[in-house]
């Protein structure tokens, strides 16, 4: 078996990976970056649909050391994103190993290191690294989930998740039930009524909308303003720019929207113009839950019925860090997600830290990446300091 020592090995070469790297090679700490994908940010490159573009302003997409240039527009296209992100690794000499599936990653107390077991999927054989420290760096969005509902199995239309989903060219004149109405849902509903579909979205909880413009000014009054105080100017702002969208079916939820964000991790849906849609009738809402899946036909608990050509799951992800790190009580909760609270939640122990999943988008990668880095550097000096004066109590 193929083993290497390393000091620093990084699982997931999407932003928070890249950012930690280029944060790790600041500081001359030696490192490698296992990637299952054949591709540094897979997610943006490979697996998001067309129409995607960054919701946040520039200011909020940045990853360390490297702001974006004056001269971009405000609100960058995925491929303006790309364009970044290829610069930015190229500039900090970015190496990702690629086709490594981190399967397996354990602790031994003995050697004080963690054994990581990646499969080489060109090869099909298992490589070994054995690291001081590790970094979970493989995302919020590592699995894509489809919810279990009866029926599913034998339904007779076609199935996508949001995940593979490109565009509606190919759906024109068919009837497309979209479920779930986060932002994907929200844009894929969208860009299927702009291909000529008929699109249905089922819409089963409260949601807050806000505009591209009113999250960019939430998200700089949050700098000197509490949270609380931040929500009321901008629901109010929501309320004035959209009015109330109780008769479509869309009702906000009793928290604001950057408390439910921070708190629960849950994004406002950031308008692209899908309610101008809803309201000209041209995307239905489902205000509901499917209960079953009978041939082509779908039921809902509100005893709706109808039959659908196509359903697009944009129903999330999840983290799923848990099923190869064996050890992942160090860090993570049974969720995948980090167990102690933010702005804590980066460290673990036993050299264990997780980037990214803070759920505060690649804003809040590029933080942890820079707080990791800072900490393993630290820890690295202090063991080299005691091994230069052991006697001393440092
Ligand atoms: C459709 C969509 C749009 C978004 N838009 C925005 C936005 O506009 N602004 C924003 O701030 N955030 C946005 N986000 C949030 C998103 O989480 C971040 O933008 C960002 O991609 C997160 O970076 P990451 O590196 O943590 O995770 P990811 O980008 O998911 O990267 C994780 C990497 O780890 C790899 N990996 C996973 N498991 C393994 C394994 N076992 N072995 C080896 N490699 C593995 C994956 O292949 C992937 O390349 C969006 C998310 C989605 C789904
Ligand atoms: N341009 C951009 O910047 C974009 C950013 N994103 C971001 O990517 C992340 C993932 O977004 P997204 O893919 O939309 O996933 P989300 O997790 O945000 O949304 C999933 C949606 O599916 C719903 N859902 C789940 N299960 C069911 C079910 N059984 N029946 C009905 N509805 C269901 C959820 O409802 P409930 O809340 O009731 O569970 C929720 O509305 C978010 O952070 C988002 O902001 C996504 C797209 C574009
Ligand atoms: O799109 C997402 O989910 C993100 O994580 C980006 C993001 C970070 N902070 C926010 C606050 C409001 C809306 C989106 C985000």
């Amino acid at each position: 078996m193929n083993m290497k020592e390393v000091e620093v090995v990084i699982v997931g070469s999407g932003p928070s990976g890249i950012a930690t790297s280029a944060c790790l090679s600041q500081k001359s700490i030696p490192h490698i970056l296992l990637e299952r994908e054949d591709c540094y940010v897979s997610l943006w490159r490979k697996y998001a649909y067309d129409r995607l573009n960054l919701h946040l302003a520039k200011e909020f997409c940045s990853l360390p050391f490297m702001p974006h240039s004056s001269t971009s527009p405000t609100f960058l296209t995925k491929a303006e994103f790309l364009e970044y992100i290829d610069s930015y690794v190229e500039h900090f000499n970015i190496n990702p190993l690629y086709y490594r599936s981190v399967e397996s990653a354990v602790y031994d107390e003995a050697e004080k290191k963690w054994r990581v077991e990646a499969k080489n999927m060109q090869e099909g054989f298992v490589e070994v690294y054995e690291a001081k420290f590790l970094v979970i760096a493989t995302g919020e969005n590592s699995e894509h989930y489809v919810p279990d509902i009866p029926g599913l199995d034998s339904y007779e239309g076609e199935t996508v998740h949001s995940k593979y989903y490109k565009s509606g060219s190919k759906y024109e004149s068919k009837e497309v039930l979209v479920v779930g109405c986060g932002n994907s849902g929200m844009e894929i509903a969208y860009d299927l009524h702009k291909w000529g579909s008929y699109p249905s979205i089922v819409v089963r909880s409260p949601i807050h909308i806000l505009n591209k413009e009113l999250v960019q000014r939430g998200m700089h009054m949050l700098k000197h303003l509490p949270v609380e105080v931040v929500d009321n100017v901008i629901t109010e702002l929501e309320k004035l720019a959209y009015g109330d969208l109780s008769k479509y079916g869309i009702y906000p939820p009793n928290k604001g929207p950057f408390y439910l964000k921070q708190v629960r991790g849950n994004a406002p849906v950031l308008d692209i113009g899908t309610i101008q849609k809803i309201k000209d009738g041209a995307i239905k809402v489902i205000p509901s839950q499917i209960m079953r899946i009978e041939n082509k036909k779908v039921v809902f608990e509100n005893h709706m019925e109808k039959e659908f050509d196509v359903i697009v799951f944009a129903t999330g992800y999840r983290s799923i860090a848990t099923k190869w790190l064996k050890d992942y009580k160090y860090v993570l909760n049974d969720n995948g997600m980090p167990k102690n609270t933010y702005p804590k939640h980066w460290k673990g122990e036993c050299g264990l830290y997780c980037a990214g999943l803070s759920r505060r988008g690649i804003f809040g990668a590029s933080m942890d990446a820079e707080a990791i880095a800072k900490d393993i550097h630290q820890t690295i000096s202090l063991i080299t300091t005691k091994l230069q004066y052991p006697s001393k109590d440092i």
